[in-house]
């Protein structure tokens, strides 16, 4: 499954983002650290079911919204310095290795000082924290390849040896992938001898394998609350997409569609208040309306599908069993959606679904308009296709 992982300092809210995203149970608290060990759960990518073409929903979407499931990661706070060990340090930085991308929670409002512990709101410049997240990890990165030179300058005196087996080897262990490093290999200028690297050159590479390994997502949080024009500037003033949010907001709307008072799909722009409430829910619910309506919703399902579908390049496929029906082999209709990298073919898809495919893969059939597809067809978000293989 994606991967997306929360990363911040300590209290910019990536528990309360984390709990309304997943609706689990954990602490939020106004105190560094109050998340200890990395949780897992599990958060959605919000699409437009297929169903919406069909004459009736299929019973795996909400009226036509899609929710596509993505592991969320919240990992322990974050404090400058943590690749040097402060804080929880390195066992923050390890955690992130699983994630495919960040959403790097500032807290606009800017109400948290550098040590993540809260003071007033505006007392803090929240575009100075901006790049924090991304910095620790080049440094960090940088400090693993650092540790590693001598190994390297070892391995260099033997004559079969070649500098990009070796840092490839090495860049994998921080979950980039061979082709990333590949590609970083190919745009980043080094000297092949190891021993003429500098800590410039260390870092230069710790950036670019960031980039491509750990996209980052900026969730400028707290916007109920923050400055006129923080969001703004974080917009301005960085090179990566952000998202305006209220996970505070977003929880109390998750927490009042449990009790029925309000009827709410994540992402939506809008909620109704369907059921009895006190006049201070009501007041705190029109905020909350108020905040949604500058920004487009809460912010939070942004986040996550802004990393997914934007950041990720990733493409909702639904494979079936069924042209015809859209149904699996038990008959539920539009059972599985899965996520592709932008470009990904039927084969693809098919190895996606059964990993032990092997070279089984036959054809695929485009279920909407019931004609077979070449093994090189490019896959588009929506697309239903049945993958016909020696399996089945
Ligand atoms: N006004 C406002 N407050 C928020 C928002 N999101 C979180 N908070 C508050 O900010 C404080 C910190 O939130 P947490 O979710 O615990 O922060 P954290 O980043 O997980 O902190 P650590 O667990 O210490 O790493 C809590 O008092 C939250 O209620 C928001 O969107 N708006």
């Amino acid at each position: 499954m994606l991967s997306v992982a929360l990363a911040g300092k300590p209290n910019a809210g990536k528990s309360t983002f984390y709990t309304a995203a997943t609706m689990a149970d954990v602490d939020v608290g106004n105190y560094p650290f109050t998340t200890i060990d990395p949780n897992r759960g599990v958060t959605h990518a919000r699409t437009r079911c297929p169903c919406l073409d069909r004459e009736t929903r299929c019973g795996n979407c909400e009226a036509g919204i899609r929710y596509v499931p993505v592991e969320l990661l919240d990992v322990a706070g974050l404090v400058p310095g943590a690749h040097e060990g402060r804080g929880l340090g390195n066992q923050f930085l390890d955690a992130l290795t699983d994630a495919d991308a960040i959403l790097s929670v500032v807290d606009a409002a800017g109400e948290t000082n550098a040590e993540g512990e809260p003071t007033e709101v505006g007392a803090f410049d929240p575009l100075e924290e901006a790049d924090f997240v991304e910095a620790e990890l080049e440094q960090w990165l940088a400090g693993i390849i650092a540790d590693n030179w001598e190994t390297v300058v070892r391995k260099s005196r033997s004559p079969d040896f070649d500098i990009d087996d070796a840092l490839t080897e090495m860049l994998t262990g921080f979950g980039a992938t061979v082709y990333d490093v590949a590609a970083s290999l190919r745009v980043v200028e080094y000297p092949q001898d190891p021993q003429q690297w500098t800590d410039d050159d260390r870092e230069r590479l710790a950036r670019d394998v960031r980039e491509r390994t750990k996209p980052i997502v900026l969730v400028a949080n707290k916007a109920d609350i923050a400055p006129d024009g923080n969001v703004d500037r974080l917009r301005e003033g960085t090179t990566v997409p952000v998202a305006a949010a209220t996970a505070d907001g977003e929880l109390a709307l998750r927490t009042a569609v449990d009790a029925g008072v309000v009827e709410y799909h994540p992402g939506d722009a809008d909620f109704d208040v369907a059921g009895e409430v006190s006049d201070a829910q009501r007041d705190g619910l029109e905020t909350i309306r108020d905040v949604m309506a500058e920004h487009d919703g809460t912010g939070v399902q942004t986040a996550i599908n802004t990393a997914v579908y934007d950041t990720l390049d990733r493409i909702t496929v639904y494979p079936v069993e069924n042209e015809t029906r859209w149904t699996d082999g038990s008959g539920e209709t539009l059972p599985d959606a899965v996520l592709l990298p932008r470009g990904s073919t039927p084969k693809d898809l098919a190895y996606a679904v059964h990993s032990d495919i092997g070279d089984g893969y036959l054809h695929a059939v485009d279920a909407r308009s019931d004609r077979r597809i070449g093994e090189d067809h490019e896959l588009e978000e929506g697309d239903v296709v049945k993958v016909v293989s020696t399996a089945n």
